[in-house]
Protein backbone atom coordinates (compact mmCIF):
# COMPACT_ATOMS: atom_id res chain seq x y z
CA UNK A 1 0.00 0.00 0.00
CA UNK A 2 1.13 3.53 -1.03
CA UNK A 3 1.81 5.93 1.90
CA UNK A 4 -0.20 8.37 0.31
CA UNK A 5 -2.44 7.88 -2.49
CA UNK A 6 -4.36 10.85 -4.15
CA UNK A 7 -7.19 9.96 -7.27
CA UNK A 8 -8.71 12.33 -9.26
CA UNK A 9 -8.03 14.72 -7.04
CA UNK A 10 -10.86 18.21 -7.81
CA UNK A 11 -10.80 21.15 -5.71
CA UNK A 12 -12.77 24.71 -6.95
CA UNK A 13 -12.86 27.85 -4.87
CA UNK A 14 -16.16 29.14 -6.19
CA UNK A 15 -16.28 29.29 -9.85
CA UNK A 16 -12.54 28.83 -10.00
CA UNK A 17 -11.04 25.15 -10.54
CA UNK A 18 -8.18 25.11 -8.99
CA UNK A 19 -7.24 21.10 -8.74
CA UNK A 20 -8.29 19.32 -11.73
CA UNK A 21 -8.15 15.59 -11.57
CA UNK A 22 -4.64 14.93 -9.78
CA UNK A 23 -3.79 11.74 -9.29
CA UNK A 24 -0.30 10.25 -7.89
CA UNK A 25 1.25 7.85 -5.32
CA UNK A 26 3.68 8.37 -3.13
CA UNK A 27 5.70 5.09 -1.61
CA UNK A 28 7.46 4.42 1.67
CA UNK A 29 10.72 5.94 2.47
CA UNK A 30 10.33 8.11 -0.72
CA UNK A 31 11.32 11.81 -1.55
CA UNK A 32 8.16 12.87 -3.68
CA UNK A 33 8.32 16.35 -5.05
CA UNK A 34 5.50 18.66 -6.28
CA UNK A 35 6.51 21.30 -8.41
CA UNK A 36 4.54 23.97 -10.53
CA UNK A 37 4.34 27.36 -11.32
CA UNK A 38 2.57 29.89 -8.68
CA UNK A 39 -0.86 29.54 -8.11
CA UNK A 40 -0.68 25.95 -9.58
CA UNK A 41 -2.72 24.15 -7.00
CA UNK A 42 0.07 22.68 -5.04
CA UNK A 43 -0.58 23.79 -1.73
CA UNK A 44 -4.22 22.87 -2.12
CA UNK A 45 -3.30 19.31 -3.48
CA UNK A 46 -0.96 19.17 -0.09
CA UNK A 47 -3.71 20.73 2.08
CA UNK A 48 -6.35 18.25 1.11
CA UNK A 49 -4.04 15.08 2.03
CA UNK A 50 -3.25 17.01 5.50
CA UNK A 51 -7.43 16.93 5.80
CA UNK A 52 -6.99 20.70 6.05
CA UNK A 53 -9.30 20.81 3.01
CA UNK A 54 -12.21 19.30 1.62
CA UNK A 55 -12.08 17.75 -1.97
CA UNK A 56 -14.68 18.76 -4.20
CA UNK A 57 -14.26 15.22 -5.81
CA UNK A 58 -11.69 12.21 -5.77
CA UNK A 59 -10.27 9.98 -3.44
CA UNK A 60 -7.26 10.85 -0.80
CA UNK A 61 -5.63 8.17 1.15
CA UNK A 62 -3.02 8.54 3.73
CA UNK A 63 -2.12 5.24 5.30
CA UNK A 64 -5.45 4.46 3.94
CA UNK A 65 -7.16 6.47 5.98
CA UNK A 66 -9.28 9.56 4.88
CA UNK A 67 -7.70 12.70 5.85
CA UNK A 68 -11.22 14.39 6.28
CA UNK A 69 -13.08 11.58 8.24
CA UNK A 70 -10.23 9.99 10.13
CA UNK A 71 -8.59 13.17 10.94
CA UNK A 72 -7.51 12.45 14.30
CA UNK A 73 -5.83 9.26 13.00
CA UNK A 74 -3.94 10.96 9.92
CA UNK A 75 -3.01 13.81 11.74
CA UNK A 76 -0.92 11.28 13.88
CA UNK A 77 0.88 9.20 11.12
CA UNK A 78 1.62 12.29 8.97
CA UNK A 79 3.35 15.40 10.08
CA UNK A 80 2.81 18.84 8.92
CA UNK A 81 5.18 21.67 9.01
CA UNK A 82 3.54 24.52 10.63
CA UNK A 83 3.28 28.32 8.78
CA UNK A 84 5.72 30.95 10.50
CA UNK A 85 2.70 32.84 12.31
CA UNK A 86 1.44 29.60 14.16
CA UNK A 87 3.99 29.86 16.45
CA UNK A 88 4.15 32.75 19.60
CA UNK A 89 6.49 34.83 19.35
CA UNK A 90 7.76 34.32 23.09
CA UNK A 91 7.72 30.92 22.63
CA UNK A 92 11.02 29.04 23.40
CA UNK A 93 12.11 26.24 21.34
CA UNK A 94 12.30 24.16 24.02
CA UNK A 95 8.70 25.55 25.01
CA UNK A 96 7.38 24.48 21.42
CA UNK A 97 9.11 21.07 21.15
CA UNK A 98 7.22 20.24 24.54
CA UNK A 99 4.11 21.65 23.34
CA UNK A 100 3.85 19.71 20.28
CA UNK A 101 5.03 16.43 21.67
CA UNK A 102 2.41 16.84 24.19
CA UNK A 103 -0.62 16.71 21.17
CA UNK A 104 0.78 13.15 20.27
CA UNK A 105 0.54 9.61 21.99
CA UNK A 106 3.61 8.62 21.21
CA UNK A 107 6.19 11.24 20.58
CA UNK A 108 9.76 11.53 19.64
CA UNK A 109 11.82 12.80 22.70
CA UNK A 110 12.48 15.94 21.82
CA UNK A 111 16.14 15.84 23.07
CA UNK A 112 17.70 13.61 20.78
CA UNK A 113 15.49 15.57 18.09
CA UNK A 114 16.72 19.03 18.91
CA UNK A 115 20.09 17.42 18.97
CA UNK A 116 19.82 16.24 15.27
CA UNK A 117 18.33 19.41 13.83
CA UNK A 118 20.84 21.25 15.75
CA UNK A 119 18.58 23.78 18.02
CA UNK A 120 20.30 22.15 21.26
CA UNK A 121 22.16 25.61 21.13
CA UNK A 122 19.19 27.50 21.00
CA UNK A 123 16.33 25.62 23.37
CA UNK A 124 15.90 29.03 25.37
CA UNK A 125 15.54 31.25 22.82
CA UNK A 126 12.29 32.51 22.36
CA UNK A 127 10.66 31.99 18.39
CA UNK A 128 11.17 35.71 17.63
CA UNK A 129 14.86 35.39 17.94
CA UNK A 130 15.55 32.93 15.28
CA UNK A 131 16.90 33.31 12.07
CA UNK A 132 15.39 31.90 9.29
CA UNK A 133 17.03 29.19 9.01
CA UNK A 134 16.19 27.92 12.74
CA UNK A 135 13.21 28.66 12.09
CA UNK A 136 12.63 26.33 9.46
CA UNK A 137 15.11 23.82 12.06
CA UNK A 138 11.98 24.47 14.40
CA UNK A 139 9.59 23.74 12.08
CA UNK A 140 10.99 20.75 10.66
CA UNK A 141 11.31 19.44 14.71
CA UNK A 142 7.47 20.04 15.12
CA UNK A 143 6.67 17.94 11.90
CA UNK A 144 8.71 15.18 13.35
CA UNK A 145 8.36 15.21 16.78
CA UNK A 146 4.62 13.13 16.73
CA UNK A 147 6.71 9.84 15.35
CA UNK A 148 5.09 10.31 12.30
CA UNK A 149 5.53 8.03 8.73
CA UNK A 150 5.55 10.74 6.48
CA UNK A 151 5.63 14.59 6.45
CA UNK A 152 4.65 17.06 3.97
CA UNK A 153 7.04 20.47 3.72
CA UNK A 154 5.57 22.94 1.71
CA UNK A 155 7.90 25.58 0.64
CA UNK A 156 10.30 24.59 3.33
CA UNK A 157 13.57 27.00 2.12
CA UNK A 158 12.02 29.85 0.45
CA UNK A 159 13.03 33.06 2.17
CA UNK A 160 16.17 30.95 3.16
CA UNK A 161 19.83 32.01 1.59
CA UNK A 162 22.18 29.05 -0.16
CA UNK A 163 23.70 28.26 2.78
CA UNK A 164 20.55 27.53 5.02
CA UNK A 165 19.23 26.29 2.12
CA UNK A 166 21.49 23.29 1.32
CA UNK A 167 21.74 22.49 5.02
CA UNK A 168 18.17 22.44 5.28
CA UNK A 169 18.25 19.89 2.30
CA UNK A 170 20.47 18.04 4.15
CA UNK A 171 18.56 17.97 7.22
CA UNK A 172 15.74 16.39 4.45
CA UNK A 173 17.60 13.44 3.41
CA UNK A 174 18.48 12.98 7.07
CA UNK A 175 14.78 12.69 7.29
CA UNK A 176 14.06 10.10 4.45
CA UNK A 177 17.22 8.40 5.92
CA UNK A 178 15.47 7.69 9.39
CA UNK A 179 12.84 6.06 7.45
CA UNK A 180 9.77 8.83 7.04
CA UNK A 181 8.67 9.33 3.44
CA UNK A 182 8.89 12.71 2.66
CA UNK A 183 5.64 14.89 0.52
CA UNK A 184 8.23 18.30 -1.25
CA UNK A 185 6.63 20.91 -2.40
CA UNK A 186 8.67 23.47 -4.21
CA UNK A 187 9.17 25.96 -6.35
CA UNK A 188 13.29 25.57 -6.85
CA UNK A 189 14.53 23.16 -9.46
CA UNK A 190 17.71 22.64 -8.08
CA UNK A 191 15.75 21.23 -4.49
CA UNK A 192 13.46 19.42 -6.45
CA UNK A 193 16.05 18.01 -9.10
CA UNK A 194 18.94 16.95 -6.04
CA UNK A 195 16.14 15.81 -3.04
CA UNK A 196 13.37 14.26 -4.50
CA UNK A 197 13.38 10.36 -6.34
CA UNK A 198 10.39 11.08 -8.25
CA UNK A 199 7.95 14.66 -8.99
CA UNK A 200 4.83 15.42 -9.90
CA UNK A 201 4.89 19.06 -12.13
CA UNK A 202 1.58 20.26 -11.29
CA UNK A 203 0.45 23.44 -13.84
CA UNK A 204 -2.87 24.54 -13.80
CA UNK A 205 -4.33 22.18 -11.71
CA UNK A 206 -3.33 19.15 -13.62
CA UNK A 207 -0.71 16.35 -14.11
CA UNK A 208 1.50 17.83 -16.55
CA UNK A 209 4.38 14.93 -15.73
CA UNK A 210 5.31 12.81 -13.26
CA UNK A 211 8.66 10.78 -13.64
CA UNK A 212 12.15 10.56 -11.59
CA UNK A 213 14.01 14.01 -12.27
CA UNK A 214 16.11 12.56 -14.98
CA UNK A 215 12.65 11.23 -16.70
CA UNK A 216 11.51 14.30 -16.69
CA UNK A 217 14.58 15.75 -18.38
CA UNK A 218 14.70 13.31 -21.05
CA UNK A 219 11.34 13.09 -21.68
CA UNK A 220 11.29 17.08 -22.47
CA UNK A 221 12.28 17.94 -26.31
CA UNK A 222 15.70 19.43 -26.25
CA UNK A 223 17.27 16.93 -23.54
CA UNK A 224 20.61 17.54 -24.61
CA UNK A 225 22.01 20.76 -26.25
CA UNK A 226 24.89 21.50 -28.56
CA UNK A 227 26.03 25.12 -29.64
CA UNK A 228 29.44 25.58 -31.82
CA UNK A 229 30.58 28.76 -33.68
CA UNK A 230 30.90 27.01 -37.04
CA UNK A 231 33.70 28.14 -39.82
CA UNK A 232 31.25 29.11 -42.58
CA UNK A 233 27.67 29.51 -42.37
CA UNK A 234 25.76 26.15 -42.57
CA UNK A 235 22.47 25.47 -44.62
CA UNK A 236 19.27 26.21 -42.45
CA UNK A 237 17.60 23.14 -44.14
CA UNK A 238 20.47 20.71 -43.35
CA UNK A 239 20.20 21.92 -39.69
CA UNK A 240 16.35 21.73 -39.61
CA UNK A 241 16.30 18.08 -41.43
CA UNK A 242 18.69 16.71 -37.92
CA UNK A 243 17.01 13.67 -36.45
CA UNK A 244 15.36 14.46 -32.91
CA UNK A 245 15.72 18.27 -33.32
CA UNK A 246 14.18 20.40 -30.89
CA UNK A 247 15.27 23.71 -31.62
CA UNK A 248 17.77 26.00 -33.75
CA UNK A 249 18.97 29.59 -32.41
CA UNK A 250 21.54 31.76 -34.39
CA UNK A 251 22.79 34.27 -31.96
CA UNK A 252 25.96 36.36 -32.98
CA UNK A 253 27.42 34.01 -35.16
CA UNK A 254 26.44 30.87 -32.55
CA UNK A 255 24.67 28.00 -33.33
CA UNK A 256 22.80 26.68 -30.73
CA UNK A 257 20.64 23.04 -30.98
CA UNK A 258 18.72 21.67 -28.47
CA UNK A 259 18.16 17.97 -29.28
CA UNK A 260 18.89 14.27 -28.20
CA UNK A 261 22.15 12.76 -28.58
CA UNK A 262 21.16 11.20 -31.94
CA UNK A 263 21.14 15.25 -33.08
CA UNK A 264 24.77 15.32 -31.52
CA UNK A 265 25.88 12.80 -33.76
CA UNK A 266 24.70 13.75 -36.80
CA UNK A 267 25.07 17.11 -36.50
CA UNK A 268 29.19 16.60 -36.15
CA UNK A 269 28.44 14.42 -39.39
CA UNK A 270 26.51 16.95 -41.14
CA UNK A 271 30.12 19.26 -40.36
CA UNK A 272 32.14 16.70 -41.37
CA UNK A 273 30.63 16.65 -44.80
CA UNK A 274 30.64 20.28 -45.00
CA UNK A 275 33.61 20.90 -44.09
CA UNK A 276 32.92 23.32 -41.85
CA UNK A 277 34.72 23.48 -38.41
CA UNK A 278 32.67 24.11 -35.25
CA UNK A 279 34.64 26.43 -33.15
CA UNK A 280 34.28 26.30 -28.89
CA UNK A 281 31.57 23.07 -29.82
CA UNK A 282 29.63 22.48 -26.59
CA UNK A 283 27.30 19.44 -25.14
CA UNK A 284 25.15 20.11 -22.34
CA UNK A 285 22.76 18.39 -20.82
CA UNK A 286 19.29 20.25 -20.24
CA UNK A 287 18.49 20.65 -16.54
CA UNK A 288 15.18 20.05 -14.80
CA UNK A 289 14.71 24.00 -15.10
CA UNK A 290 14.72 23.42 -19.10
CA UNK A 291 12.70 20.45 -18.56
CA UNK A 292 10.27 22.25 -16.62
CA UNK A 293 9.71 25.40 -18.89
CA UNK A 294 9.14 22.71 -21.62
CA UNK A 295 6.23 20.69 -19.54
CA UNK A 296 4.59 23.75 -18.36
CA UNK A 297 4.49 25.69 -21.66
CA UNK A 298 1.71 24.39 -23.97
CA UNK A 299 -0.88 25.24 -20.63
CA UNK A 300 0.88 28.51 -19.89
CA UNK A 301 0.72 29.67 -23.82
N1 LIG B 1 -9.21 29.78 0.18
C1 LIG B 1 -9.11 30.18 -1.08
N2 LIG B 1 -10.13 30.85 -1.67
C2 LIG B 1 -10.05 31.25 -2.96
N3 LIG B 1 -8.98 31.03 -3.75
C3 LIG B 1 -7.94 30.36 -3.23
C4 LIG B 1 -7.95 29.91 -1.87
N4 LIG B 1 -6.77 29.28 -1.63
C5 LIG B 1 -6.06 29.33 -2.78
N5 LIG B 1 -6.77 29.99 -3.74
C6 LIG B 1 -6.34 30.21 -5.15
O1 LIG B 1 -6.19 28.94 -5.75
C7 LIG B 1 -5.07 28.93 -6.64
C8 LIG B 1 -4.15 27.79 -6.27
O2 LIG B 1 -3.55 28.08 -5.02
P1 LIG B 1 -2.46 27.16 -4.34
O3 LIG B 1 -2.03 27.86 -3.09
O4 LIG B 1 -2.97 25.79 -4.22
O5 LIG B 1 -1.33 27.20 -5.43
P2 LIG B 1 0.22 26.92 -5.30
O6 LIG B 1 0.56 26.08 -6.47
O7 LIG B 1 0.53 26.37 -3.97
O8 LIG B 1 0.81 28.36 -5.47
P3 LIG B 1 2.10 29.07 -4.83
O9 LIG B 1 3.26 28.38 -5.43
O10 LIG B 1 1.95 30.47 -5.28
O11 LIG B 1 1.98 28.87 -3.35
C9 LIG B 1 -4.42 30.30 -6.51
O12 LIG B 1 -4.81 31.07 -7.61
C10 LIG B 1 -4.99 30.85 -5.22
O13 LIG B 1 -5.09 32.25 -5.30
Amino acid sequence: MSVIEVTDLRKSYGDRTVVDGVSFAVEEGEIFGILGPNGAGKTTTVECVEGLRVPDAGRVRVTGLDPVADHARVARVLGAQLQESELQAKLTVREALELYAAFYPRPLDWRPLAERLGLTAKLTTRFAKLSGGQKQRLFIALALIGNPRAVVLDELTTGLDPRARRDTWQLIEDVRASGVTVLLVTHFMEEAQRLCDRIAVIDKGRIAALDTPAGLIRRSAGATVISFTPSAALDDSDLNALPGLASVEHKDGRVTLAGTDETVNAVITLLARSHVTAHQLRVTDATLDDAFLDLTKETSA
